[in-house]
Formats: structure tokens, sequence, C-alpha cells
């Protein structure tokens, strides 16, 4: 029997609700195929902040770098929105929990399930079909650049610094033309190079790997003119690959398109142990209601499966298992759908887990 360690980090808000139903899912796969997990809780972000002082415990680091994936929910808040930078969950937890188990690459799929095509907020003919994947740089850029504030004499002045180095383009780029390689062959690499320096660097970069890569298809895009082809025409999409920013906000955007930002799961790879979970945050609003989507954890937990496991077919199970609940007409209330059936979050982590037999 296969054993895999997986360290659990709830965190904050709707985290606490989302993460359950994907351990149980998991833990069914387990069952299903005979591979004994072992689940670690651990503190991260304003929970741990509240229990401990920090917003990312020395404990909660060894749990993760002791186990073979981290199973993430969402961190941050308004309780914690005003304490000093390095103590905010956002910039004093995920990012160097990020940083330090190397996960360069950040993989977020943007799949329309049929059933869904009606939730997306644009129309049929637009998003139906739509099978994107963007590879978002995820230790570099604007968010780990220097970072500087100082007084002048008339307010303050504050300073985020853009860097990136060849070879940090290069390692993101390399993946993203493999990815491309075993998809649909195209890669869209977004940029704003006709403004930046560094995106320079990344467009010339590109450019020179994809000698090597012959067989698939390269285009530059500029990241302006990306966020409204995502609206235009997604399905012209197949593997997009940009900076750290550029990847955060496109997301958000394209996974309007899979109907809600509740459907979209992510991977974060490159180093010994994979971090996976959902491209979504804590979601303060709909907090402690049994209102938020678990679909885009439990996908998650279904990319942790192929990516840190290798286990393609149980990964497939619960892509099966979700895409049958939908089926069923059974949507959490941010797929407002006529006709269909609203349940709580335990109630569709209950159905997803019930067709895992
Ligand atoms: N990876 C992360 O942990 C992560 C990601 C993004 C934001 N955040 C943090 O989360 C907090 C809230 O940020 P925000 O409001 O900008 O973004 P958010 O993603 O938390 O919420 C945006 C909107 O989407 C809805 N939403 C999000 N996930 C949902 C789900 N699973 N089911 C149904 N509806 C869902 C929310 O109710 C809200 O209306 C902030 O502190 C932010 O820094 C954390
Ligand atoms: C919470 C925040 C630091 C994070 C990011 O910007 O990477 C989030 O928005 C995400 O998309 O995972
Ligand atoms: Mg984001």
């Amino acid at each position: 029997m296969v054993k895999y360690t997986i360290a659990v980090l709830p965190g904050d808000g709707i985290g606490s609700e989302i993460v359950p139903p994907a351990v149980n899912i998991l833990k069914k796969i387990g069952i299903k195929y005979d591979i004994a997990f072992e689940f670690k809780e651990a503190l991260i972000g304003g929970a741990a902040l509240d229990a401990v002082g920090v917003p990312l415990p020395e404990d909660t680091l060894k749990v993760c770098h002791q186990s073979d994936a981290v199973l993430l929910g969402a961190i941050g808040g308004p309780k914690w929105d005003t304490l000093p930078t390095h103590l905010r969950p956002e910039v004093g937890a995920l990012l160097p929990l990020r940083k330090d188990l190397a996960l360069y690459a950040n993989i977020r799929p943007v799949i329309l399930y049929p059933e869904l095509v009606s939730a997306s907020t644009l129309k049929e003919e637009v998003v139906s079909g739509t099978d994107l994947v963007v590879i978002r740089e995820l230790t570099g850029g604007l968010y780990f650049g220097e970072k500087k504030r100082e007084k002048t004499a008339t307010g303050e002045r504050a300073v985020d610094t853009l860097v990136y180095t060849t070879e940090e383009i290069e390692r993101i780029a390399r993946l993203a033309f493999e990815t491309a390689r075993g998809r649909r062959k195209k890669l869209t690499s977004v940029d704003k190079a006709n403004v930046l320096e560094s995106g320079r660097l990344w467009r010339e970069t590109l450019s020179r790997l994809a000698a090597a890569y012959p067989d698939v298809e390269l285009e530059h895009m500029y990241v302006d003119n990306c966020a409204m082809q995502l609206v235009r025409a997604p399905k012209q999409f197949d593997v997009i690959v940009t900076e750290n920013t550029f990847g955060d906000i496109l997301t958000d955007q394209a996974s309007m398109i899979s109907g809600s930002i509740g459907m979209l799961p992510s991977a974060s790879i490159g180093g010994q142990v994979g971090l996976y979970e959902p491209s979504h945050g804590s979601a303060p609003d709909i907090a402690g209601q049994d209102k938020a989507n678990p679909l885009a954890t439990i996908l998650s937990a279904a990319m942790m499966l192929e990516y840190s496991f290798k286990q393609v077919q149980a990964a497939e199970d619960i892509k099966q298992a979700v895409a049958s609940v939908l089926n069923k007409g059974y949507r959490t209330g941010d797929l407002v759908q006529e006709g269909k059936m609203v349940v709580g979050t335990q109630e569709m982590g209950n159905l997803v887990a019930g067709e895992i037999v």
C-alpha cells in the first residue's frame, strides 16, 4: 500500500468549510485505490495569528516540508487587514510559504463543465467548450521585488519592484511549452513588453526558447489585450503563461468563464512538495454560512492526486464525480441557474463523495 502524508491548512473564512469536504473525498479515494493518506492539520493566516501570534508558524512550515503535499483553504480577512504588512496573512504567510516550498509555477485550469454553460455571465456561444490553462509565475515579479515606503515633504512614497531574471523566466516558460506540447500545442505568452523592461526580457526569453519547441505555436500578447480577449473569445486560448501579478488578475477574470470563482482550482508546483488550493480567497462575505462552493478545493485535491502522486485515474474519478453531481442538477448559490437545486457547502461535498464508489 502506498502512503502519503498531506499537510492540511484550512486557514481563514470559508477555508474551514471547504477543506473538510476535500479531505473526506481524499479519504474515499484512499479506500478505493488502497492509498494510505495521513492528514496533518496545521495553522496558517489569521487563524495562526490569533492562536500563536504569527501568520506562518515554524511548526506549520515543518509539517509542510515533512509532508508529500499541502492542501490549503484560504487565508486573510478584514480582521487582519490593518496589521503591519509582515504580519498580514497574505504577505506574512501565503507568499513566504510559496517561496519557502520553491513553488514557482501556479497552474490554474479554466474548464467549463457543459452543465454550467448557462451559469457563466458570458454568452453560451462565447464560453461553451472553453478549455484553457493559465500558468502563472509564482515566486517572482512584483510580489517579491524590493518594497519600500518612505516619508516625503508632502506625504509618502511607496515602491514595489517588478524583477525577473532570465533563469526565472526560462523555467516557467519551459513548463508552459511542455504543457502546451501535451495539449493543443498553442502557447500564449502574456506580458507588457511595450512598457516594462521585465516584459521585454520575458518576451525575448520566450521567443528564444521557442526554437526548442517547433511543434508548439507561440504567440505574444499584451496583458491588456489578453484581458479583453479572454471575455471576447476565450476558446482561442490553450495555454497562457504570464507574470505573477498578471496571472493573479487574469485568472479571477477567467474564472467567470467556468461559471464561478468557486470552480477554479490550482496547483502550485516546482519544489519537492506541491501546494493545492482554490484560486479564490477566504470570502468573508459568506463565511460561516455553509454557502461556499467547495468544488474548487475538491478539484484542487484532484490536481494533487495527478501532479504530486501520479494517481491519474483517481484524479479522473473526482472530476467525474463533480460532473455527475452537476449533471444531477445540484448547485451551490454562486452557480445560479434556473430550475437547479441549491445546496450548501457540506451537502455539495457529501454529494461528490457519494459518487466515489
Ligand atoms: N489564496 C488565498 O488564500 C486567497 C486568494 C484570494 C484572496 N485572499 C484573501 O481573501 C480575502 C477576501 O478577498 P476577496 O473578497 O477579494 O476575494 P474572494 O475570492 O475571497 O471573494 C470574492 C467574491 O467571490 C466569492 N467567492 C469566493 N470564493 C467562493 C466560493 N468558493 N464559493 C462561492 N463564492 C465564492 C466571495 O463570496 C466574494 O463575493 C482577502 O483577505 C484576500 O487577501 C486569499
Ligand atoms: C491572497 C493573495 C496573496 C493571493 C495572490 O495574489 O497570489 C491570491 O489572490 C491568489 O490568487 O492566490
Ligand atoms: Mg488571486
